[in-house]
C-alpha cells in the first residue's frame, strides 16, 4: 500500500520528516498547517462548540476555540476548507447558516515546542527503527535514564537532547552503559544532554531521598515492594536491613516508630543513608557500613545491647499547640528483630548460612522464656523457573542448612526483571533449629570496612539509639 500524501487530513498534523538527522536542529520542525476556521458572535461560540463537536478540530493539545484578530474563531476538522464545506454534518451547516456564521481560512503555525518526543523522533530516525520508542525512561528525581539499544546508539545525543527539551522537570538525560556491578548494584552512565550532575533527590513513601545516582542502587520501580514490607513492620519492632542501599525500607519505617538497624556494604550508600536520616528527622534508623554476613551476627549482639539502654525519645516529634501536655514519644527498644530484610536479588539467598546460629547464646530472649517469637525473614531472590517453588525451596535449604516445607515460606512475585527471569520475596520464620546451633567458626564477625557513625544533629545526644551510638563506635 501507498504511504497517504502529506494533503491526507491525518498527515496534516505530523512533523516534516529529516530522516538521518544526528545533530537536532529545532529550526526544521516549523510548520504552517491551512484549517478553515468559523467566525461567530462570541455568545454562540459555546453552542458551536457543543452541537457541532463532531466537525471542530479535534488533535490533541490544540483546543479548538483560538483567538484571531481581537476576537475568537472556531478551528473545523482537517479537510474542511472554506471553499469546501462538503466534510462537514447538514446539522452543523444548518447552525452556520442560521448563525450567519463567516468561514474565514487560519493558517494555524506550530514549531519545534508543539511536538512529542515521539513526534520529532520518529520524524529523525531511520524507518527500520520506528517499531519501538527509544523515547521511554525512567526519572530519578532530575535525572532520566535510558537503556538504548545498540542500533539506537548513533542516535543517543539527539534523543536525549529532544527528552530534555520535551521535560521541564529534567536536567539530566543519561544512558546505561555495560551491565550492572556485580557488587553495589549501580551502574556506569554516559550523560546524553543536559548537566554532568547525579546527585539527586527522590521521593518515596513519604520521605526524602539524596544520593549520587552514578555510585549508588535506587530502583523506582521497586517503590510498591517497599511500601508492602513497610506496611508489616509494627511500630516499637526492631528490624535490621541487612542490604539496605540508601534506606528505601529504613528511612520509612524508621519514620513509622520502628527501630531499624540498617546496613550496606557500599560507603557512598551508607553516607547517602545516614543523610537521609537526618534529611527525614528519624530518630530510630541508624545506619551501618559493613557485610551483611557480619551484619547478621553483629546487628543480633547491637540491638540485645541497645535494648538495655534507655527508651528513645524522638525530639523530631512535633507537639501539639493545643495539647501542651503531650508526652514526649517513647519508644522502647525490643531486644531482639521481628524482621529482617535482605534485598540483593542477585546473592542474598546465600546469605541464610548466616542465621545458623546467630541467637545460640540468646534463647533466653525468646519463647517460652519471653513473648518474643523468632523473626520473619524476607529474603529477594531472582529465578528463571516457573513455577518457582521447587527452585526457591531448594536453594534456601542449600544455604539455611535446614529444609523449610512449602507451607512455611510465602513466595511473594515482586517483578519480571527479563523475559525469563522473574524477582521473588520468600518470606518465613527463621527456624529454632538454625537460630539456635552452636556457632561455626565461620560465621565469626568480619572486620567492617569502615566504623560506624552516625548523623550529626543538635539533637543526637537526646535520643536513645543515637546516644548509644555515639558512646560505642563499632569496630
Ligand atoms: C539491590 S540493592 C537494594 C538496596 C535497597 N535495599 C533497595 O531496596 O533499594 C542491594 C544492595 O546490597 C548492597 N550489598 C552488596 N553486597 C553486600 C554485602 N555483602 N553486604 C551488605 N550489602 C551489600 C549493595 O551495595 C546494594 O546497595
Amino acid at each position: 500500500m501507498d504511504p497517504p500524501s502529506p494533503s491526507t487530513p491525518g498527515m496534516l498534523l505530523r512533523p516534516p520528516v529529516f530522516r538521518g538527522m544526528k545533530v537536532l536542529d529545532r529550526s526544521v520542525f516549523r510548520k504552517a498547517v491551512d484549517l478553515a476556521a468559523l467566525k461567530v458572535d462570541p455568545k454562540n461560540l459555546g453552542l458551536i462548540r457543543k452541537e457541532c463537536a463532531q466537525d471542530l478540530l479535534r488533535v490533541p493539545r490544540i483546543a479548538p476555540i483560538v483567538k484571531h484578530d481581537n476576537g475568537k474563531v472556531i478551528l473545523l476538522k482537517l479537510g474542511v476548507t472554506p471553499e469546501d464545506l462538503s466534510p462537514l454534518q447538514q446539522k452543523t451547516k444548518e447552525l452556520i447558516a442560521k448563525n450567519n456564521a463567516e468561514i474565514i481560512p487560519y493558517k494555524f503555525e506550530v514549531d519545534y515546542s508543539f511536538w512529542t518526543v515521539d513526534d520529532i523522533l520518529s520524524s529523525i530516525l531511520p524507518e527500520s527503527l520506528l517499531g519501538e520508542t527509544p523515547g521511554g525512561y525512567t526519572a530519578v528525581g532530575h535525572i532520566a535514564h535510558l537503556n538504548l539499544r545498540e542500533q539506537y546508539l548513533p542516535y543517543k545525543y539527539l534523543i536525549g537532547q529532544v527528552i530534555l527539551d520535551k521535560n521541564p522537570t529534567l536536567r539530566t538525560v543519561v544512558n546505561k552503559l555495560d551491565a550492572i556491578d556485580t557488587v553495589y548494584r549501580n551502574f556506569k552512565m554516559e550523560v546524553l544532554a543536559g548537566d554532568d550532575d547525579f546527585w539527586v533527590e527522590q521521593s518515596e513513601s513519604g520521605c526524602r531521598f539524596q544520593f549520587d545516582f552514578s555510585k549508588v542502587y535506587w530502583n523506582t520501580r521497586l517503590h510498591t515492594e517497599h511500601d508492602r514490607l513497610i506496611s508489616l513492620f509494627q511500630r516499637g519492632e526492631a528490624v535490621c536491613d541487612v542490604m539496605a542501599g540508601v534506606g528505601p525500607f529504613a528511612v520509612p519505617a524508621g519514620k513509622n516508630g520502628v527501630i531499624v538497624l540498617a546496613n550496606d556494604l557500599n560507603p557512598d550508600s551508607y553516607k547517602a543513608m545516614v543523610n537521609n536520616i537526618s534529611l527525614n528527622k528519624i530518630a530510630y534508623t541508624k545506619a551501618y557500613n559493613m557485610d551483611g554476613r557480619a551484619f547478621i551476627h553483629h546487628a543480633a549482639a547491637e540491638l540485645e545491647e541497645l535494648a538495655q539502654g534507655p527508651p528513645i525519645e524522638n525530639p523530631f516529634k512535633k507537639r501539639s499547640r493545643t495539647k501542651p501536655r503531650q508526652p514526649v514519644e517513647v519508644v522502647s527498644i525490643p531486644p531482639t528483630f521481628q524482621h529482617y530484610v535482605m534485598n540483593l536479588p542477585a546473592s542474598a539467598l546465600e546469605f541464610l548460612d548466616a542465621f545458623k546460629g546467630v541467637y545460640h547464646t540468646r534463647r533466653h530472649l525468646f519463647k517460652p522464656h519471653t513473648t518474643a517469637e523468632l523473626p520473619m525473614i524476607h529474603v529477594y531472590c531472582f529465578t528463571k523457573e516457573d513455577p518457582p517453588t521447587q527452585d526457591l525451596l531448594g536453594r534456601i535449604k542449600e544455604a539455611l542448612g535446614w529444609e523449610m516445607k512449602e507451607e512455611e515460606v510465602r513466595m511473594h512475585y515482586v517483578r519480571k526483571v527479563a523475559p525469563m527471569k522473574d524477582m521473588y520475596c520468600c518470606s518465613f520464620r527463621l527456624p529454632a533449629e538454625v537460630a539456635f546451633a552452636a556457632k561455626d567458626a565461620q560465621y565469626v564477625d568480619i572486620v567492617p570496612p569502615t566504623t560506624t557513625t552516625t548523623t550529626t544533629t543538635t539533637t543526637e545526644q537526646r535520643t536513645g539509639l543515637r546516644a548509644e551510638s555515639a558512646k560505642r563506635p563499632i569496630v
